[in-house]
């Protein structure tokens, strides 16, 4: 494998350290970062991921990957989905709670979609890791963003609760990830 760097554009700072730490035990692709914030479509999660890979492929000039975070909750038909960012800024981890008061349940899943490109002119190809659960009271030390409320389905713990080798298997990050690996090692990228 060449070990000429991907780009990874995000805004993300855990994001990219997780992406970071996963790789690094397992691969030698080297990731390197670029903390650009382009537009994100409304649309199904696929569509979302798709439209903002080209634009970085664009941006950048060349391959790069993008990594687009979904939490989909059953009782409200897979909501907030690609929107969760805008939901978890304007209502914290108390108001997504009482978003599901009154419902019968609150399972929901994590679904982290990675799209990479092999520049302007080439179509995204997705790959996506899916982790159930459903949404509790905040819990846990490690917190980022909403992941202190949701605890992953058979563990009774929140990802907030798990330590970071522990959570590795169960992460909708990991578990993406590993079939980008996997593609990108079978292409020699
Ligand atoms: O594993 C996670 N556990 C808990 N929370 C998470 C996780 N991963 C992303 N998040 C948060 C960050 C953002 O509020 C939203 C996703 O939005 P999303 O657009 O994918 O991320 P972002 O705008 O922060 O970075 P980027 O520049 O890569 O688009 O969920
Ligand atoms: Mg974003």
């Amino acid at each position: 494998m060449s070990s000429t760097p991907i780009v990874f554009v995000t805004t993300n700072s855990t994001k990219l350290h997780q992406v970071n730490r996963i790789l690094s035990s397992t691969s030698s692709l080297v990731i390197k970062s670029v903390n650009l914030n382009l537009p994100e479509i409304q649309g199904t999660t696929r569509e979302v991921a798709r439209d903002k890979c080209s634009r970085a492929a664009e941006a950048i000039g060349g391959p790069c990957i993008i990594e687009d975070t979904a939490l989909c909750c059953d009782a409200l038909g897979g909501l907030p989905g690609p929107y969760i960012k805008d939901f978890f800024q304007g209502l914290g981890n108390d108001g997504l709670n009482t978003l599901l008061k009154g419902f019968q349940t609150t399972t929901a899943h994590a679904l982290c979609t990675f799209a990479y490109s092999g520049g302007p002119d080439c179509e995204p190809v997705l790959f996506e890791g899916r982790t159930e659960g459903k949404i509790v009271h905040a819990r846990g030390m490690n917190v980022f963003s909403w992941n202190s409320i949701f605890e992953v389905e058979g563990t009774g713990k929140t990802f907030a609760e798990m330590e970071v080798e522990e959570k590795m298997p169960f992460s909708h990050r990991y578990r993406a990830l590993v079939k980008l690996r996997r593609y990108l090692e079978s292409m020699d990228v």
